[in-house]
């Protein structure tokens, strides 16, 4: 029990402890107080000191202020010496402007200008308008002096009553009023005894700062305040920089608009962007970005660059400048490996990687629902950028490639097993099927119009979904023609050939169709202008001048400031100026490069991967690549032919006969070509009977004189490289001309190598040539090779 009652009382069995004494407290209270207190003070003030910490070397502006206190700190004694020769400077401009307005400066300057002038009339108003200044003036600060005057003397008879007032009464007999007015004189008395001191020390202070302020460095912008020395101090641009270097581009009205002290307004501040720094700027009166980008050499020099390195470009308005100023040397280098080098695939609805940009970025240049006009001088990258862009096609197994090179150039020797279609070369027959290509391309947009339109919900164009589906052959289908010029000049297929290519640029992007060309002459003739003008690519590597310039990225750009004309030969090789490749308005473009020179492949195995892709994918495509070529046209072969075994024709039948065999070759033939063929080969024609006439045996003779020549030629070619030839070719290069047996044949038909045969563009619809088919009699499109993957 005694225990009970010292320690509490029991309650169904369990000891409850007795209160003496208690105060109720809350919950959170009751767990403060149960916590110990020193380790959690220590750790609230570590956690808060971290906080600040972090927060105060996170803060990129606590950063930049700092580097800006050190750098103002180091130049400490020379800004006190600038701010010294301000105050200087400022009360030498104040006695200037007092001395100005005392002397009716102005007034007397337009009196001198009139003086000079001979202008007596203008002299005597501006003398009489000195006299009228000098009354006024005198009138104004004589009623500025009495007022001031009365002021004071009305003020101070009111403190002399006030107090005499004071004197004789006390301030307890007074009314409630008067008590206030003494109130307030005191309140104000006191004011005044504070603040006087203050104010001969913050008088002359303000009057100091207000000198400084006069004196100050009045060129544009303010930047010496803040502008920290930087390790990259040769890539710092700001606001003061781009204002100076546009105050001395020699622009009259920016001129005057700084002269006048005026300040450029900055819609977007200069800033990082990307290698560079970027600034948007709304240019005075009588500016437009296009006067800035004239003087662009100027303006580089100003800014202590290149050229190259300096793009004032217009922005939406005329008025408006976009500057983007690349870091010193930036630019040098290349783009780098292409990403898709060693591994990886593409989807073309994705689009391919092209290059870097000038911010260095990766270009994912959009291929599908795009088509593609390059061109620059000779030897600046334009066949290798072109060759990326296929490459790229080509790691996108869906994809069907057709390529044409209207130039003897290997370039895209080592794609071939790849490309449904395929031809190089300079002659007729390389252009004619480019534009049978060009032809079948477009019944090809139309099929593939109704195939969309049979499909549900009609579509308006190819999606991934559609043209995976293999069965309506929907595929992406790009087409290149490198050195395109040479086809739309062609004396006589040009004129198709752009017919065509335009109505395939304007419809066919939605149907998969792509068209990629490039050239090394984008003048107007040979590059039709319908075509510059819906191209939704253009890429400029150096050209000559502004029309080369206008014709690959479009009309305006060079008056923009977008200007391919400042890319250097052979410096800038592999650098382009594009338009259309991304969201902005223009890019400058370091382009990926795969090698195929000197020996260095590194194509080939890109390509055997995208073959390997291809064949993963259920696709078929096999290593009969090699398109059927053409036989070359042998002009002394065809006439051996039209002879037909008789001993003497006609020039007049045996042309008429040439035209009916190879229209494509000899329909304009003349007497004079004949003759010239005849004659090189020493079998020139005679007269017989009053007309001129071929004669069998001289040009059988001839022919046998040919094949004799040929034979030692042949074998050396068997032993060395051709002469003439630009790189390495891979050893699995097919042939190119057909076997010598055959020439000899010298029938004038055609061969056709094995191929298989499935559905594509070219042979949908056709009749197929079953592998190891003998030649074939048909002159018709030859290149119908394999279908596309
Ligand atoms: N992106 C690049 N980076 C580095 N070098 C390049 C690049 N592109 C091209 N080159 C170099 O420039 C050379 C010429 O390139 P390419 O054949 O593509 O020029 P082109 O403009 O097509 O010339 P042409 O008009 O004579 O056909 C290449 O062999 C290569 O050495």
């Amino acid at each position: 029990m005694t225990s009970q009652s010292e320690h509490g009382q029991e309650q169904g069995g369990e000891l409850i402890p007795k209160v003496y004494d208690a105060e109720l407290v809350s919950h959170e209270d009751s767990e403060a107080v149960d916590r110990p207190r020193g380790p959690v003070i220590r750790r609230l003030a570590v956690e808060c000191t971290g906080y600040v910490l972090r927060r105060v070397r996170e803060s990129e502006r606590t950063a930049r202020w700092r580097s800006v206190l050190a750098y103002r700190l180091r130049k400490l004694p020379r800004d006190v010496g600038r701010l010294l020769w301000f105050m200087v400077r400022g009360h030498g401009r104040w006695i200037g402007k007092a001395w100005t307005w005392a002397t009716h400066g102005d007034l007397r300057a337009d009196v001198r200008a009139a003086r000079l002038a001979g202008d007596p009339q203008a002299r005597r108003e501006a003398q009489e308008a000195i006299r009228a200044d000098a009354k006024t003036r005198w009138a104004k600060l004589g009623i500025a002096l009495r007022r001031s005057v009365i002021g004071a003397a009305v003020a101070l008879a009111l403190l002399v009553v006030l107090a005499l007032f004071e004197m004789l009464f006390d301030r307890a007999d007074m009314p409630r009023w008067l008590v206030v007015v003494y109130e307030v004189r005191d309140f104000l008395g006191a004011a005044i005894r504070l603040v006087a001191p203050w104010l001969l020390v913050v008088g002359p202070v303000g009057w100091l700062v207000a000198a400084v302020w006069e004196g100050r460095d009045r060129t544009p912008g303010a930047g010496w305040l803040t502008q920290p020395d930087r390790d990259d101090a040769d890539s710092w641009v700001d606001e003061r920089m781009i204002s100076r270097a546009l105050a001395h581009l020699g622009i009259a009205p920016l001129n005057a608009f700084f002269k006048d002290g005026g300040q450029l307004v900055y819609l977007i501040a200069p800033r990082k962007d990307g290698d560079g720094t970027f600034a948007r700027v709304r240019l005075p009166l009588g500016v437009t970005a296009g006067m800035v980008a004239d003087r662009r050499d100027t303006l580089a020099a100003n800014l202590g660059r290149a050229a190259l390195e300096t793009w004032p470009t217009k922005a939406d308005e005329d008025g408006v400048l976009d500057l983007w100023i690349a870091d010193k040397g930036s630019l040098g280098g290349g783009a780098g490996d292409w990403p898709l080098l060693h591994d990886g695939t593409v989807d073309l609805f994705d689009g391919v990687p092209f290059g870097l940009t000038q911010r260095g970025l990766i270009i994912n240049a959009p291929l599908f629902e795009a088509n593609w006009l390059i061109g620059g001088r000779p030897g600046q990258g334009k066949t290798s950028a072109l060759r990326t862009l296929t490459l790229g096609a080509a790691l996108d197994s869906t994809a069907e490639l057709w390529v044409f090179v209207m130039g003897e150039s290997p370039d895209f020797e080592p794609l071939r097993p790849r490309l449904t279609r395929y031809r190089m070369g300079m002659d007729d027959k390389v252009a004619a099927d480019a534009v049978q290509a060009l032809s079948e391309l477009t019944e090809e947009m139309e099929r593939r119009g109704r195939t969309l339109g049979a499909q549900p919900g009609q579509p308006p164009k190819v999606s991934r979904k559609l043209a995976d589906r293999a069965g309506l052959g929907l595929h992406p289908l790009v087409a290149a023609i490198d050195e395109c010029h040479e086809l739309f000049q062609h004396r006589k297929y040009g004129k198709q050939a752009e017919e065509l290519a335009v109505r395939l640029i304007k419809r066919g992007r939605k149907y998969g169709i792509i068209l990629l060309l490039a050239t090394q002459s984008p003048t107007k003739d040979s590059i039709p202008k319908e075509i510059t003008r819906n191209v939704s690519c253009g890429v400029a590597f150096a050209v000559a001048d502004h029309i080369a310039n206008d014709g690959l990225l479009g009309a305006g750009k060079y008056r923009a400031g977008i200007r391919a004309t400042e890319l250097r030969m052979k410096t800038d090789r592999g650098t382009c100026v594009a338009v259309g490749v991304t969201d902005e308005a223009w890019e400058l473009v370091r382009t990926f490069y795969v090698p195929f020179e000197d020996g260095l492949d590194l194509v080939s195995p890109i390509v055997a991967r995208a073959l390997a892709q291809v064949v993963e994918n259920g696709r078929t495509i096999t290593a009969t690549a090699e398109e059927d070529e053409a036989e070359p046209v042998d002009p002394l072969a065809d006439i051996t032919h039209v002879l037909n075994g008789e001993a003497r024709v006609r020039t007049q039948t045996v042309l008429v006969r040439l035209a009916t065999l190879n229209p494509a070759e000899y329909d304009d033939w003349t007497f004079t070509d004949l003759s010239a063929v005849l004659s090189e080969a020493g079998a020139e024609p005679v007269k017989s009977h009053g007309v001129k006439v071929v004669r069998a045996d001289a040009v059988a003779a001839a022919l046998a004189a040919r094949a004799r020549a040929e034979e030692p030629e042949r074998h050396g070619e068997a032993n060395g490289d051709r002469p003439g030839s630009r790189g390495v070719l891979p050893n699995r290069l097919p042939r190119q001309n057909p076997p010598s047996g055959q020439r000899e044949q010298g029938s004038g038909s055609r061969t056709g190598k094995s191929r298989e045969c499935r559905e594509s563009p070219a042979n949908r619809g056709s009749e197929c040539t079953p592998p190891d088919s003998l030649p074939v009699e048909d002159d018709g499109p030859r290149d119908r090779g394999r279908d596309g993957p």
